[in-house]
């Protein structure tokens, strides 16, 4: 007997409303649906399972199909199916009620786009893109199937069907501004992003497969061929299996799987599995990771129960490992609210925090088993690990047993090896160990080499934070320092008691200092005369380390640079050895045109040795000491 009937009085707003507010999420609808007809599957095999379906179940599949003719697209699955009843209440109350409740919501967040699609609308969302639905659905149970049929007006009918398999089939009469959705390559795109690892396998269309050739077959002969099903999905992807049961290959395929059209192999990975107190399953790579923080396309997933939600996982897993790639699946995860709730919620918190202690235990055990295939990755690795020290307080206190300091002949220390091997020979008088690095070993050669013929070790600290590093360093442990080969000359470097004697008194001194101040005429520096070893350059040019390093946090941001040195222009100390040879001559000399020259020309070759000298000033350089030696 067929019946008609009204949803519900408030339903009148209800389609308009989800076509407006969902307007650019329109593609949903097919996640939404795929989602059910999951369900339905996955619902109707435990109740055989548990004996109270008493159904034979083959291989049960979820089917997609496009009628470009009749401009339908149906959704088939082969799960537990609705009787009469079950139509009424699912169907017209409690689908209603969940549409409205997602509307009630909606409303709340709407200023917060981002969320949208990761609102479960659930079968409404269907009236997003058609004009009219259809389900023709049968219970396994013994009862007659049934045909609901809506239009999107709060007026159903529901009549008796003739479908004689249980399952349920979804209808949906295309709307005429929405018929990219009956595209099969739209299709495709959609069920790739959304579908690609539902534990259901999907099929949409027939695909050609190629055999193995009989062992009769000649050279020529071609391979013969067949029509199979084609299923879009993985319906078992790795994270879904015990780490026991996959091989590194096993990870490897996964990210090719996960990444299609990514060539680089990741470096290792971690595989995240818990159930108590949060669920949670995943996989992450660390991928090999360049000197550049542009945000990346391959990014981490996140899923719910093998259904894609989202490739913006900030919030949920902590931001220094959104660097990182693969995959995470949690159905504790709330999505339907703001991202601003979600990390304030106490579950995320926990996840978050579960997420950065398996890293961190995880890069603790590559340490421990194979230190020098670690050392090998430590450049392409330190950007996740330094800033993850930087950012997350209890990452910070791990990584002091893994995080490495490279020196530029190729050793790397645990922070405890390095303070161990440098107390001795870098401890300043004031009991300061200090801790000599270079930014640039090409750009810095010779404050290198000086500070390696004096013993000491320098370390080769590259990366674009290491500037904020460096400041925490300082501030979480006790009496260090440190110091860029070029902040200072190298007696200087490390203040020891022992003070050289001047050729030069104090006086003299004075007079020299005004001199090239007065010469060189330009107050970006400061000139020191100092009593250094003869052997010691005549002039050097350094930058103070203070200064440098609080421009340098503030260019690449984050907190901890003080505010204004940005802007300030580069200051740099002119430094005059008072007791090498060149500055006796200069001193003595009788001629002010000699002290003159003699002055432009060493300071020149001192900005020349650290690429401070360009444009003009170098041009005149090169002229002055053409006409020097000819
Ligand atoms: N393909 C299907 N087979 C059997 N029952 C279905 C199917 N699709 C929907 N249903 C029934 O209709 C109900 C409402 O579906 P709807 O998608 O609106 O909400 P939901 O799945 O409960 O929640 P969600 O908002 O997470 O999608 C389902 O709970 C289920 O009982």
């Amino acid at each position: 007997m067929s019946q008609k009937g009204t949803i519900n009085v408030a339903v009148e707003n209800i389609f308009p409303l989800i076509k407006k507010f969902l307007y650019s999420d329109h593609e949903i609808f097919l996640r939404e649906l795929i989602s059910n007809a999951t369900d339905a599957t996955l619902k109707l095999q435990h109740l055989a399972r548990i004996g109270e379906a008493k159904v034979e179940l083959g291989e049960q599949q979820i089917e997609v199909k496009i009628d470009k003719e009749a401009k339908t697209l149906h959704i088939i699955d082969q799960g537990l199916g609705m009787t009469e009843d079950e139509v009424q209440k699912y169907i017209n109350e409690v689908a209603f009620s969940g549409a409205e409740e997602f509307l009630e919501k909606y409303k709340d967040t709407a200023k917060d786009s981002g969320i949208i699609g990761h609102f479960g609308l659930g079968f409404y969302s269907a009236f997003m893109v058609a004009d009219k639905v259809d389900i023709i659905t049968k219970s396994f149970k013994d009862e007659p199937a049934v045909h609901w049929s809506c239009d999107g007006s709060p007026n159903y009918t529901i009549e008796p069907a003739d479908k004689t398999d249980f399952g349920t089939e979804i209808v949906l009469h295309i709307s005429d501004d929405e018929l990219e959705f009956l595209e099969e390559s739209r299709i495709t795109e959609l069920l790739n992003k959304y579908n690609k690892f539902m534990p259901v396998p999907i099929k949409f269309g027939m695909k050609t497969e190629t055999l193995p050739k009989p062992d009769d077959a000649k050279e020529e002969d071609p391979a013969p061929t067949q029509e199979v099903d084609n299923i879009i999905n993985n319906p078992n992807p790795a994270w879904t299996k015990q780490p026991a049961d996959l091989e590194d290959q096993d990870y490897k395929n996964f990210y090719r799987e996960l990444y299609p059209m990514q060539f680089e192999e990741p470096l290792f990975n971690i595989h995240l599995n818990v159930d108590y107190p949060f669920n949670l399953t995943g996989i992450l790579y660390f991928p090999k990771m360049t000197q550049d923080l542009n945000v990346q396309k391959d990014r981490i997933q996140l899923y719910q129960n093998q259904v894609y939600v989202t490739d913006n996982v900030e919030g949920i897993v902590p931001e220094f490992l959104t660097m990182l790639r693969g995959v995470i699946d949690s159905p504790d995860i709330p999505l339907n609210v703001s991202r601003s709730y979600l990390q304030a919620d106490g579950a995320v918190k926990k996840i978050s925090s579960y997420i950065t202690r398996k890293v961190a235990d995880k890069l603790k055990s590559l340490f421990n088993e194979d230190r020098a295939a670690f050392e090998e990755k430590w450049n392409d690795i330190k950007i996740v690990i330094e800033y993850g020290m930087l950012s997350e307080e209890k990452f910070f206190e791990k990584a002091d047993k893994f995080a490495l300091y490279p020196t530029v002949n190729g050793s790397y220390y645990t922070w405890d090896e390095l303070i161990e091997k440098i107390k001795p020979t870098q401890t300043d008088k004031d009991d300061k160990t200090v801790v000599l690095y270079t930014s640039n070993r090409e750009a810095q050669h010779s404050y290198v080499n000086a500070a390696s013929d004096k013993g000491y070790e320098v370390l080769l600290l590259d990366s674009p934070i290491v500037s904020h590093l460096m400041q925490k360093l300082e501030s979480s442990k006790e009496n260090v320092s440190f110091v860029r080969v070029d902040a200072d000359h190298i007696d200087n470097l490390i203040k020891k008691d022992e003070d050289q004697i001047s050729k030069l008194s104090d006086e003299e001194k004075e007079s020299l200092q005004k001199t090239i101040t007065d010469t060189i005429s330009d107050a970006s520096y400061t000139v020191q005369v100092e009593a250094m070893s003869s052997d010691s350059a005549p002039f050097i040019i350094t930058q103070p380390e203070f200064m440098r390093r609080m421009k340098e946090m503030q260019a690449t941001g984050g907190g901890g640079g003080m505010m204004g040195f940005g802007n300030m222009p580069d200051m740099y100390n002119l430094v005059v050895n008072a007791n090498h040879d060149l500055i006796q001559e200069i001193f003595n000399s009788k001629s002010d045109e000699k002290k003159a020259s003699l002055i432009k020309q060493s300071v020149d070759l001192a900005k020349l040795s650290q690429g401070l000298l360009k444009g003009e000033a170098l041009t005149d350089f090169v002229k002055r000491s053409y006409d020097l030696i000819k």
